[in-house]
This record gives structure tokens, sequence and C-alpha cells, in this order.
């Protein structure tokens, strides 16, 4: 059984890795991604310059979820940049990840040009979906903004490159943003980014749980899981098959993957859950998928993958 997955050409001997943002934002963390089983990682989005991001407390876990609202919290484009390829000449045959958030269209533009000036051949994750800046709307939810972004980004980048995108709850907006996004050489689409502007009570002291925008942040964790599957589902029945599609969204255990997968994931990445359990996931995911593909007759996610059934 393997659980090797094909993206722009390049094949991960995992289908399994983090998601933006958890446990990748310093040297440290990304070093014990790359010891760990996982597939592959992201690095925390990056802007321009470096970020103190939201005042604390900004995250807070629950059973099976999680809300943030980071507000962006890194160390800048340059140090992502110099870590991913410092490792790419370490480790000529591993692909990964490298995540950019530009508070502006100005600010991606110039990240993406220093990256495409740059000896990095890995893979860009453009993130149009972060919900916890305060006072700037998400580009994924402005359809124009999403069109105008891949409109000049096209202009000139041409490394492997694909968008984050935030939860659609509307069959009609898959079909615009899928309209949109098979109009570009996309390596990737990830879906989805946290559930936005929730908001979490403690009952007892009657108090929101995180500081920043009146406790409102994005939503991570099991219960996403129903609306990860269906935007997962929603842009695999709509994009051009070269476009491959990243799962994000509610994975605690290898069922999860499996499902994500089924849906049409080729890739999927944990958030919330690898937060809670560290870089000892990616083995217990690995065994429990293993487990579930062997005891199904399946040796490759390709015998299944997207092969969800509906009953006519
Ligand atoms: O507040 C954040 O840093 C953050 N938090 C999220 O849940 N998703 C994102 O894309 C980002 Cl950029």
């Amino acid at each position: 059984t393997t659980l090797a997955t094909t993206i722009g050409g390049k094949t991960f001997d995992n289908c399994m890795m983090n998601a933006a943002g958890v446990r990748c934002q310093n040297k440290k963390d990304l070093d014990a991604l790359v010891q760990s089983n996982a597939g592959a990682y992201v690095t925390k989005s990056a802007t321009p310059q470096e970020r103190a991001g939201n005042p604390s407390p900004r995250m807070h876990t629950l059973l099976k979820a999680s809300i943030n609202s980071m507000g962006l919290p890194n160390n800048g484009l340059d140090y992502y940049l110099d870590y991913v390829i410092r490792d790419q000449q370490k480790r000529p045959d591993s692909t990964n990840f490298l995540s950019v958030a530009g508070t502006s269209l100005e600010d991606n533009l110039a990240m993406l040009h220093q990256i495409q000036d740059s000896e990095y051949t890995g893979f860009v994750e453009l993130n149009l979906s972060c919900p916890n800046v305060p006072g700037k709307p998400q580009v994924g939810y402005d359809f124009d903004r999403v069109h105008a972004v891949l409109e000049h980004v096209f202009d000139f980048y041409t490394k492997p490159l694909g968008v984050k995108l935030p939860p659609y709850f509307d069959l009609v907006h898959f079909d615009q943003i899928a309209a949109i996004l098979n109009q570009y050489p996309l390596t990737f689409v990830n879906s989805i980014n946290s559930i936005g502007n929730a908001l979490v009570v403690d009952p007892r002291s009657e108090q929101v749980v995180i500081r920043p925008k009146g406790g409102f942040g994005g939503i991570g964790g099991a219960i996403v899981k129903p609306t990860a599957l269906a935007n997962v589902r929603g842009l695999a029945l709509r994009l051009k098959p070269e476009i491959k599609i990243i799962g994000t969204g509610g994975i605690i255990n290898g069922v999860d993957v499996f499902e994500h997968i089924l849906c049409g994931a080729s890739m999927v990445q944990i958030g919330t859950q690898f937060g809670y359990e560290g870089p000892a996931l990616f083995d217990r995911l690995a065994k429990e998928l293993t487990e579930i593909m062997a005891e199904k007759g399946y040796s490759s996610i390709e015998d299944f993958r997207g092969k969800l059934k509906t009953f006519d």
C-alpha cells in the first residue's frame, strides 16, 4: 500500500502535511516537520516584513475545535524564503510549500516577484483567505479581486502556484470561483481555510475566549469537516483535472483523510489536530489510512480518489 500522491509533476511519498499557520512559524518547527513522516510542509503565511499579529489571547482550543485570530504573525518573507532555499539545497528531491499572504495586491505581487527571481523551485501557496486582519476583508469572498490578483500574478509568475481559499456555502459560489480558477495555470487549490469570524463564548465567565475583534475568529477542527468536504467535492466536480485539490479541514483520524481523498483531494493538510498532537500525528494517520485502504483492497490513493458515490 502506498500513500504517495503527485501534484504538478512532483511526487510526495505521503499525501499528508501540515496546514499553514500551525507549528510552522520558525526554523525549529519547520525542522520538526522535515524530521516527521509528513509528505511535505508549508510555512506560516508570510508578509513582506515581519509582523507581531493580533494581541493575545488570540487562539483557543476546544474539545473538537479551535478558534483563532492570530492576525498573520510571521517572521517575514525573507526568513521563510531563506529556509526553503536552504532546505532545497540540502534535500533537492523534496518539494515543499511557501505560503504568502500579503495584506494588499502590491504586497502579494512584490513577494511573488521576489520568489520568481529567487532560486526557489518549490510550490507557493497564495493565501487569499485570512479572516483575521482587522479592517481587511478577505480576498476569497470578493470574486473580482480574486480574478484581478490571478490576472496580475500569471502575467509574470511561472513557478508552481496554488491558492488557499475560504469555505463557500452556496453552490453558485462554487460555480463562480471555479469559472475564475479554470482560466489560470494553477497547480493546486487548497480548500478550506478556517470558517471565518465565528464566536466562542465561555458561559461561566460570560466572556469571549479571544481578545481580537471582540472575540470573533476562524474556526477549525472536527466540526468544520462537513463544510470542508463539501468544498473539496464542489471544486473537484468543477475544476479542470490539471488543477489538483488539497483538502484541509476537520481531519482528526485516518478515516477523515480517506473521506477527503474520496471527495477528490490529492493531498490533505491538518491544522488544529496537528497543533494538538504534534509531528507524531503523521505516523498515526499513515497507519490508520493504510489499514483502511488494506481493508478495502486499495493499494494506492488513485484507486479511490474522487470516487465518492451518490444515490443516482
Ligand atoms: O490569523 C491568522 O494568522 C490566520 N488564521 C487563519 O485561520 N487562517 C489564515 O489564513 C491566517 Cl493568515
